[in-house]
């Protein structure tokens, strides 16, 4: 994304960390060419307990996560995808970077493939269903979203606004670790040439803590 304010490394708040530009565009085409291979085992959009549903699409690994607890089967029964030891390689160099880290244990160990088309957002959440109080690695692909990061308390203020476009990071641990966290909108036709024509991206690294 253009912009006239710089786009630099930033911590949001304790232990949630933004790196713009963290992926190559070789890196995004290639995350791009996998999710297209996960999607393939179908994406779907998730129904929550109140009966509604979520307005993105998604396809899990290494742990299937439904409204709110982690299985090891899809919806339909099949067993979950598997989770790539690349994937996890890549979670730990992302928590290293953003922390500021020659080296880290993190071993995420199930992933959420979002896909957002142009009228989909998230509610604000915590991430609370893993076992573990790691750090969840945020990946951004195709076109800005406009992120909002709160607090540990409520959906309420004190929150920040911050625009997550195709390549960036975004790391929360911590403190912070159970921040609410939603994503308002996305921007169409934002998506730079990574091989996607439309929509975004976003996947999220966790270690489960389940085995
Ligand atoms: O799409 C995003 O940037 C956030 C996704 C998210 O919060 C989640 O999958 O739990
Ligand atoms: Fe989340």
């Amino acid at each position: 994304m253009d912009s006239l304010i710089p786009r630099t490394r930033a911590e949001i708040a304790p232990g949630a960390v933004h790196v713009p530009d963290w992926l190559t565009p070789q890196e995004q085409r290639d995350l791009v060419q996998a999710c297209r291979e996960w999607a393939r085992a179908g994406m779907r959009s998730p129904k929550l307990p109140s009966g509604g549903v979520m307005s993105v699409r998604t396809v899990c690994l290494g742990w299937h996560w439904t409204p709110y607890r982690y299985s090891k089967t899809t919806d339909d029964g099949s067993p979950v995808l598997p989770f790539p030891t690349w994937l996890a390689d890549l979670g730990r160099r992302a928590v290293a970077d953003a922390y500021d880290q020659l080296n880290t244990d993190y071993t995420p160990d199930t992933a959420l493939i979002n896909f957002y088309d142009e009228s989909a957002k998230m509610g604000m959440h915590q991430d609370k269903d893993e076992q573990s109080n790691a750090p969840v690695v945020s990946l951004s692909l195709g076109d800005d979203a406009l992120f909002r990061f709160g607090n540990t308390e409520n959906r309420n203020k004190p929150h920040k606004d911050i625009t997550l476009s195709s390549g960036d990071l975004f790391v929360f641990g911590g403190p912070t670790r159970l921040a609410y966290h939603g994503v308002l909108r996305t921007t169409p036709a934002t998506t730079p040439e990574i091989g996607m024509k439309k929509g975004r991206l976003n996947l999220t690294l966790r270690t489960s803590g389940l085995t």
